[in-house]
């Protein structure tokens, strides 16, 4: 018997019951499922959204526990070893990756129970990703994409013309508001603060409560520097920016120690000393600067010490990137806080892969709020780091109602 697949492919029962058992065992068929509620179609399987920035490639999947005997039978034999390629692997080829740490597990999503996957590739890789899309035939079936981020815009012709995708774009600051809203709703620990940022050995890392209808900043570090005045879920502005971001750390990092990618600079960072590369008050003035509540500590001048060849001389690669990193985040610190002040808000969230495994530059951002702020601003950094775009387009993809159930199940077998 001839089934119409849900993708628009044709395949037979007979196929699909030949299928390898390892790609259906690990789905729970409803059979004789009940009738639920109508209120509105959710998209066909399968389901995921793709943020593409300007140096990395997000894509969350959801992952069905609940597949019904019918949806198993019209998944076809592609999108099937396509879910068991994603959800079965950690690594994909050299440059993609699925943060199983962040993955959640058996939640309800669109009135689906499953598992909420996070990938990443570089922006670099998208023509490789391309192709090998259509290595595995994806481009024979019609299915919904929902993409965020510049390369939604970048990358539509080559979706829609080479992969023959329906591509939906979203604005990605709207969709990182959702997906910071949706996320901090469902997962208890999604924020969190460090009580002594200071203390390397122990931060004392908290969860924070975080309630978005009271007006934040939200600073999102990625390549450059995007930060809003978000007062609710529904309305925020995008109040400034800067092009020194993520993408400057690496670039710079790249270019001052050969290192070649953010885990090979941030290992670097971690073990250097910034002292030996910035100028700091107390060089200048031997101490503190008291008049203007300056201490001798701080930085007076980044890369302040390297117009001496002596100096150039001590300073090793990891110096450098360490240096490198404190630059950054000084202007981010600084940026930040004067925005909080004009804005009059006390909670500062920051999001963006460059936070991903830089817990140093966490609670260095944590530490100068505080110090800056005397105690008044608040630092708060989110455990899904750079998905929140990519999160918040899978949102709208199935319109955003987790009240929604599927349209009536039929019985089969
Ligand atoms: N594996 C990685 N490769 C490259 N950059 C990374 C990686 N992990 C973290 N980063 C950092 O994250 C930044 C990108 O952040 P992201 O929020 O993904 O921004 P974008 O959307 O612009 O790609 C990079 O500039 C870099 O500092
Ligand atoms: C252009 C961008 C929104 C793109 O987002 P990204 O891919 O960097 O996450 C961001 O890089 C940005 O806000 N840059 C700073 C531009 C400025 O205000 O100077």
């Amino acid at each position: 018997m001839e089934a119409k697949g849900c993708n628009g492919i044709e395949h037979s029962n007979e196929i699909i019951n030949k299928l390898p058992k390892a790609l259906t065992n690990h789905v729970t068929p409803i059979v004789n499922s009940q009738q639920v509620s109508e209120k509105k179609v959710l998209p066909v399987f399968p389901w995921f959204a793709i943020d593409i920035g300007g140096t990395l490639v997000k894509l969350v999947y959801f992952e069905p526990l609940d597949l019904t005997l019918d949806e198993i039978r019209t998944e076809g034999e592609i999108l099937m070893n396509i879910r068991h390629y994603l959800v079965s692997n950690r690594a994909y080829g050299e440059d993609g990756f699925r943060d199983d740490d962040l993955e959640l597990k058996n939640i309800k999503f669109g009135g689906r129970r499953g598992n909420l996957h996070f990938i990443r590739f570089p922006t670099s890789k998208m023509p490789n990703f391309i192709d090998l899309c259509i290595m595995k035939h994806l481009h024979t079936l019609t299915f919904q994409v929902f993409a965020t981020g510049g390369g939604a815009y970048k990358f539509e012709y080559d979706a829609v013309e080479k992969l023959k995708l329906s591509w939906h774009k979203c604005d990605e600051l709207d969709t990182l508001i959702k997906g910071l809203s949706y996320l901090s709703k469902l997962n208890p620990n999604e924020c969190f603060y460090y009580e002594e940022p200071q203390n390397e050995a122990n931060p004392n890392k908290h969860p924070f409560k975080f309630d978005i209808q009271n007006p934040f900043l939200l600073v999102n570090i990625g390549s450059g520097i995007s930060i809003l005045h978000v007062e609710s879920e529904t309305s925020y502005r995008r109040i400034s920016g800067t092009s020194i971001g993520g993408g400057t750390f690496l670039g710079l990092c790249c270019l001052l120690t050969g290192c070649s990618s953010y885990d090979e600079a941030i290992q670097l960072a971690t073990a250097g000393d910034s002292t030996k590369v910035d100028k700091l008050v107390k060089d200048i003035y031997g101490g503190d600067y008291e008049r203007f509540g300056l201490p001798g500590h701080i930085v007076a001048s980044s890369f302040g010490h390297m117009n001496l060849s002596e100096k150039r001389d001590q300073a090793t690669k990891a110096d450098l990137a360490r240096s490198t990193l404190v630059t950054v985040l000084n202007n981010i610190g600084s940026i930040s806080m004067m925005c909080a002040r004009t804005e009059n808000v006390n909670r500062i969230l920051f999001s963006g892969s460059f936070l991903r495994i830089n817990d140093l530059s966490m609670r260095i951002l944590a530490f100068a709020m505080d110090y800056w702020s005397r105690g008044k601003i608040k630092a708060i950094f989110l455990e899904h780091e750079g998905y929140f775009s990519a999160v918040g387009s899978l949102r709208e993809f199935i319109r955003d109602n987790d009240d929604l159930t599927t349209t009536a199940t039929t019985t089969q077998n």
